[in-house]
């Protein structure tokens, strides 16, 4: 049996965490040969409500469940930590962009990255789930120098997974058969979902659809999808969202399969001009423990155009928050 690995899971009272402890408790992240210690943060205020998650968590008697923390202190809950999913922040409303949360949760994860930089492995690896991600992620990865800047991940995959359904259905294939989806830049209603590489059964998407369809239709509704939700369920989208997150870790910690892309906000290395150090939605691959940003890809004028402007809106964020970026 392998030595448990400690996860810690901020916000873990809220919406999102129902949805997705039970999971990583059940071995869906991580695999089904690795325990896991599960170190749950949340405010002072939730800690009743966290104990009652916990209890729960026992009573499902999962054998690779070998530990819960709970507690609202992040020297505790980030300590010795090997993964850490920062979803605790407040999610938005009818009528609101996630920037505009933006004053509300940046300080948290200035807070939260230090104490990462403080207590956690220096290996840790971080997925930031609480809204504005791609820049809050940024946030935590300035204030965490000691961590390589390589491990501070934004969550993008709940709208690939978006980009991929919605391509399925309207191909009438299965999910399985949609290879190579790509959504560059920032988790906001400017990500551009880009079908320009992506395949459905071996057949280039572009070939089966039209390109009205495409524009006017495809990419606003992956991009919306959020607030489609929001508007149907009066709350923002928990399963999916935990779903999402799951996927995202196992793609990184156990790698991906066939060479098929995964969409990940990720440092920018300058990688198809996009600003070096932003947080940015790039196609990856992973092994090993790491990711690789896809290289050569061709660009076409119209994708050039989403990109950038997806890009502007995170240099924006960027410099809203420049007094909490070290
Ligand atoms: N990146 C993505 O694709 C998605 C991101 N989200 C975002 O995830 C976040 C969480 O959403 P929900 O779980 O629905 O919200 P929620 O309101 O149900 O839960 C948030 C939890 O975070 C806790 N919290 C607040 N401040 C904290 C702090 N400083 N430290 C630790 N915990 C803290 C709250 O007490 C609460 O338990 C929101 O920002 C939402 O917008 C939601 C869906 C998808
Ligand atoms: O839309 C929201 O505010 C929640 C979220 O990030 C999503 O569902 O993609």
């Amino acid at each position: 049996m392998k030595q448990p690995v400690r996860v810690t899971v901020t916000g873990a009272a809220g919406q999102i965490g129902y949805a997705l402890l039970f999971r990583i408790a059940s071995g869906a992240m991580l695999g089904e040969d690795q325990p896991v210690i599960l170190q749950l943060l949340d405010i002072t205020p939730a800690m009743d409500a966290l104990e009652g998650v916990k209890m729960e968590l026992d009573d499902c008697a999962f054998p690779l469940l070998a530990g819960v923390v709970c507690t609202d202190d992040p020297d505790v809950g980030f300590k010795d930590s090997d993964y850490a999913l920062l979803v605790g922040a407040r999610p938005r409303g009818p009528g609101m962009e996630r920037k505009d949360l933006l004053e509300a949760n940046a300080a948290i994860f200035s807070v939260q990255g230090k104490a990462i930089d403080q207590n956690a492995s220096k290996d840790i690896k971080v997925l930031v789930v609480g809204n504005p991600a791609n820049t809050n992620a940024l946030i935590t990865q300035r204030n965490a120098p000691s961590i390589p800047k390589e491990n501070f991940t934004a969550m993008m995959r709940l709208d690939h997974n978006r980009a991929k359904s919605q391509l399925a259905t309207k191909t009438g294939k299965a999910v399985t058969d949609v290879k190579n989806m790509i959504v560059w830049g920032n988790h906001s209603a400017t990500q551009y979902p880009d079908l320009s590489n992506t395949t459905v059964a071996g057949t280039p998407a572009l070939d089966l659809v039209e390109q009205d369809w495409y524009e006017n239709d495809y990419i606003p509704t992956v991009a919306q999808r959020g607030a489609a939700i929001i508007k149907a369920r009066g709350a923002s989208s928990a399963a999916s969202a935990a779903n999402a997150a799951i996927d995202h870790v196992r793609s990184w910690a156990l790698g991906t399969t066939d060479g098929d892309y995964v969409s990940m906000g990720v440092y920018s290395d300058g990688s198809y001009g996009i600003e070096e150090g932003l947080i940015y939605s790039f196609p990856c691959t992973c092994e090993n423990g790491e990711w690789t940003i896809v290289q050569g890809l061709s660009v076409s004028e119209f994708s050039q155009g989403r990109m950038k402007a997806t890009e502007a809106e995170l240099t924006e964020e960027r410099d809203g928050v420049a007094h909490l970026l070290p």
